[in-house]
């Protein structure tokens, strides 16, 4: 980087006050003369410093631009097989697994090895060097050993609550009863229904009861950002399931890979086939009576690709559905157990007032309810909390239509 341009010398001069006026006067002329000169030089320095300041802007721009390119368009994943030399590498896309010669921007040309995952946009140029595999694999999935969660947190959904045991956790402790009858138990588990409805609850929860390693991953982190990774971590997540028997697979919002199929033929739609294609046949492939459940929730079951319900593959639908008034009442004692609730709190009424609330909502409205009692300086939480809780929610939703509770859900 060029340095700042150094300043002019200050002009100093001694005028002698005895000199005679004529050379006092010729002396403060040749000094003023100076002046002049280095005023010229200060505003030649400062016209190049503004147009050095241009070009730096220009290039921070430049720079912005590209960073926002690379940040919005998609990029395809492919590994690096061969550093040829001069800037050049092979690289092999995944996915497709189709081989190309490649140069290297000069940025990262000393970095790239061959072995390391990459991430190639459209011309098959190396935007960057990804991290190792694992922590991809890590932060896709979460993994928990046994969750907290018990039927008994989970209000209204009874029935749901009961085909499930009878889907997924029966089949995990009591396989020799079907083994008895000579049919295998369901495949897949698809839960379906508005958000918040406690479709994560319940796959929990049947992990908890079996004491089974709970793997979740979301949907729409199979079909992110990086091309040809999605197929790779379907394949990582049944294998970790292998690994960590007995376990129930969530794959929650289902709906991002297993949308009904469309006329485009983008690379970004192939890809979530690719990506399907490859649930699809992991499950095909699986022991159905062995020690691992696979659940799935959407909120979008309208846009499902109808393949994935076939017998063998998500076989066993069951919707859950925002809770209907009594089932109100439940959620709101459950979310109040650990609270410090006043003798004049009726959750009937509260349960009356909150029609077309998920469980979610009402668990904000508890949470809301002692923040209002809180305000108040107090440490039992009254009726008159749940009603302003109440009134804050109506009024922050009214304001933002979209969060409206089930505005996705047909
Ligand atoms: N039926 C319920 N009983 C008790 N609590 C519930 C119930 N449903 C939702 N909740 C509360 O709402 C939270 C979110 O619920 P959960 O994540 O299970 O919903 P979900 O149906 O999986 O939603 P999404 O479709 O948005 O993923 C839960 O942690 C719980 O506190």
């Amino acid at each position: 980087m060029s340095r700042s341009p150094s300043l002019p010398e200050r002009p100093h001069r001694n005028i002698d006050p005895d000199l005679p006026d004529d050379e006092r006067v010729e002396a403060l002329r040749g000094h003023y003369a100076e002046l002049v000169d280095v005023n010229e030089q200060l505003e030649n320095q400062l016209d190049q410093t503004t147009e050095r300041r241009e070009d730096l802007r220009e290039r921070v721009d430049r720079v912005e631009r590209e960073n926002e390119t690379l940040k919005s368009s998609s990029l395809y994943i492919a590994s690096v097989e061969d550093v040829v030399g001069d800037g050049e590498v092979v690289v092999k896309q995944h996915g497709n697994n189709q081989e190309v010669l490649t140069e290297v921007s000069p940025r990262i040309a000393e970095r790239v090895e061959a072995g390391d995952r990459v991430a190639v946009n459209d011309s098959f140029a190396i935007q960057t060097i990804l991290e190792t595999e694992t922590d991809a694999r890590a932060q896709a999935m979460e993994i928990t050993e046994r969750p907290e969660v018990g039927y008994e947190d989970i209000g209204g959904i009874d029935e749901q609550v009961r085909e499930v045991r009878e889907a997924v956790e029966q089949p995990l402790v009591e396989p020799e009863r079907f083994e008895e009858v000579g049919i295998d138990p369901p495949s897949g588990v698809l839960l379906h229904g508005p958000p918040g409805t406690g479709k994560t609850m319940l796959a929990k929860a049947v992990a908890n009861q079996t004491d089974a390693t709970f793997i979740k991953m979301a949907g729409s982190e199979l079909v992110r950002k990086f091309i040809g990774e999605g197929s790779r971590l379907v394949r990582d997540l049944f294998e970790l399931a292998r690994e960590r028997e007995p376990a129930i697979i969530f794959i929650d919002e289902i709906d991002a890979v297993a949308t009904t199929r469309t006329e485009s033929k983008t690379s970004g739609d192939a890809e979530v086939q690719r990506t399907m294609m490859q649930l699809l046949s992991e499950m095909d492939g699986f022991e159905a009576r062995g020690e691992i459940r696979i659940i799935a929730a959407t909120n979008r079951f309208d846009m499902l690709d109808r393949a994935i319900l076939r017998p063998g593959r998500f076989d066993r639908l069951i919707e859950v559905p925002e809770p209907n008034r009594d089932g109100r009442e439940q959620i709101l004692e459950i979310h109040t157990r650990g609270m410090n609730i006043a003798d004049g709190v009726d959750f009937a009424d509260l349960a009356d007032e909150t029609d077309g609330y998920s469980g979610a909502e009402i668990e904000s409205l508890a949470t809301e309810a002692g923040m209002f009692a809180i305000r108040n300086e107090r440490d039992e939480v009254h009726h008159e909390d749940f009603v302003d809780a109440f009134d804050k929610i109506e009024a922050d939703d009214s304001s933002d239509v979209i969060s409206s509770a089930g505005y996705f859900y047909q």
